[in-house]
C-alpha cells in the first residue's frame, strides 16, 4: 500500500486562512489587534529561525508580533521582569518563551511566571491541569496541530488504538491527553517501554516524537495505520544537511494509510496553532465568543 500523504503544509495554510479572517473581525468590529510576544533567550541558530518564521507569519495574518531577544547571559531576575511586564501589558494577548532556555535558568519558574490565559504553548501548569481534566485551556501547539490533522483525516477518533512514542511535556504528554480526550485507546512509550516494535505494531495511530532521526522502520508500522512524525532532525547525508523526521518516512510510507511527511508536516501546523492561540487567547481576554475549530 502506498500512503496517503497528509500535507501539513497546506492544512496549515487553511488554518491561517481561517486566523487571518478572525483577525480582521476583531480589528473592524471591536477595533482590537492580537498580539503576541515571543521571548529569545540566547542565540540558539535553531531558535532563531522558528522565532523569525514565528514572527513573520504572525504579521501575515494581521496580527502584532513583538519579539524580545536577549542575550544568552540574562539574569532570571531580568527575565521575569519582562514576563511580568508582558503579563500586564493589554496590547499582548499571548506570551511564547522560545525553548530550550540556557542552563542557568530553571524552565518551570519561567513557565509558571507566564499569565495562564496568555500562555499560547499551553505550557503552564494550570492549563496542564485543565487539560488533564477536560476543562478549557491553552492547549499545546504542536500536539494540537496533530489532532487536526488526524481528525481531518479520520473524522471521529473513537475507539483507535493509538501510540505516542516520547513523554514529553511539550509533546508527548499533552498529546496522549489530546487522544484519550477524543476517545482513543492510548498507549505512551519511551525510553524503557519493553518491547516498543511490538507495542507500535498495535497501533492504528502512531504519533512519534522521540527526537532520534528515522528511529522507527516500516516493519513496526500496522498495515493502514496513520503515522505523525512529529521529529525534526537536522542530519548529515551524502554531504548534505538534511531535515529528517522520527520515522524513516519510505519504508514507513509503504506500510502506513496515511503519513505526514517532514518537513511539510506536523512544523508548519504547530506554528499555525500557536497563531490560533493567540487569537483565542485575544477572544478569551475580551470576553468575545471565541473561534470555532482553532482549538481542542
Ligand atoms: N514539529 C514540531 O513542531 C516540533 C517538533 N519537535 C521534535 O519532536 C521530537 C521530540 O521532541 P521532545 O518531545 O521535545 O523531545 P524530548 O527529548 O523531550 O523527549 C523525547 C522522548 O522520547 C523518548 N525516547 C528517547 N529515546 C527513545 C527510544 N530509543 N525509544 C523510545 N523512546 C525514546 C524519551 O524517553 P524518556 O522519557 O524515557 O527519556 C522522551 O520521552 C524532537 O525531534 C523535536 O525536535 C518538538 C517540538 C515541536
Ligand atoms: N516555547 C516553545 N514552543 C514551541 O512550540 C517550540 C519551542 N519552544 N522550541 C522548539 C520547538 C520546535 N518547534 C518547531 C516549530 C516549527 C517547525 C517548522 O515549521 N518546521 C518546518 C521546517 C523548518 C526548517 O526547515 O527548519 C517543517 O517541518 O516543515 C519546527 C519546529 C517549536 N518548538
Amino acid at each position: 500500500m502506498a500512503a496517503n500523504i497528509i500535507d501539513g503544509k497546506a492544512f496549515a495554510a487553511t488554518v491561517r486562512e481561517k486566523v487571518a479572517g478572525h483577525v480582521t473581525r476583531l480589528k473592524e468590529e471591536h477595533d482590537i489587534t492580537p498580539g503576541l510576544a515571543v521571548v529569545l533567550v540566547g542565540e540558539d541558530p535553531a531558535s532563531q529561525v522558528y522565532v523569525r518564521s514565528k514572527g513573520k507569519q504572525t504579521v501575515e495574518v494581521g496580527m502584532n508580533s513583538f519579539e524580545h531577544k536577549l542575550d544568552a547571559e540574562t539574569s532570571e531576575a531580568d527575565l521575569l521582569a519582562l514576563i511580568d511586564k508582558l503579563n500586564n501589558d493589554p496590547t499582548v494577548h499571548g506570551i511564547l518563551v522560545q525553548l530550550p532556555l540556557p542552563k542557568h535558568l530553571d524552565e518551570d519558574l519561567v513557565i509558571n511566571s507566564i499569565a495562564p490565559e496568555k500562555d499560547v504553548d499551553g505550557f503552564h501548569i494550570s492549563n496542564v491541569g485543565l487539560l488533564g481534566t477536560g476543562q478549557k485551556s491553552m492547549v499545546p501547539c504542536t500536539p494540537l496541530g496533530c489532532l487536526m490533522m488526524l481528525r481531518d483525516y479520520h473524522g471521529s477518533l473513537s475507539g483507535m488504538d493509538a501510540v505516542v512514542i516520547g513523554r514529553s511535556n511539550i509533546v508527548g504528554k499533552p498529546m496522549a491527553q489530546l487522544l484519550l480526550g477524543d476517545s482513543c485507546t492510548v498507549t505512551i512509550a519511551h525510553s524503557r517501554t519493553k518491547d516498543l516494535p511490538e507495542v507500535v505494531r498495535r497501533a492504528d495511530i502512531v504519533v512519534a516524537a522521540v527526537g532520534r532521526p528515522e528511529m522507527v522502520p516500516g516493519d513496526w508500522i500496522k498495515e493502514g495505520a496513520t503515522v505523525i512524525d512529529v521529529g525534526i532532525n537536522r542530519i548529515e547525508r551524502d554531504g548534505k544537511n538534511k531535515l529528517v523526521g522520527d520515522v524513516d518516512f519510505a519504508s514507513c510510507a509503504e506500510r502506513a494509510g496515511a503519513i505526514t511527511p517532514v518537513p511539510g508536516g506536523v512544523g508548519p501546523m504547530t506554528i499555525a496553532c500557536l497563531l490560533a492561540n493567540t487569537v483565542t487567547a485575544c477572544c478569551r481576554a475580551n470576553n468575545l465568543a471565541e473561534p470555532e475549530g482553532l482549538t481542542a
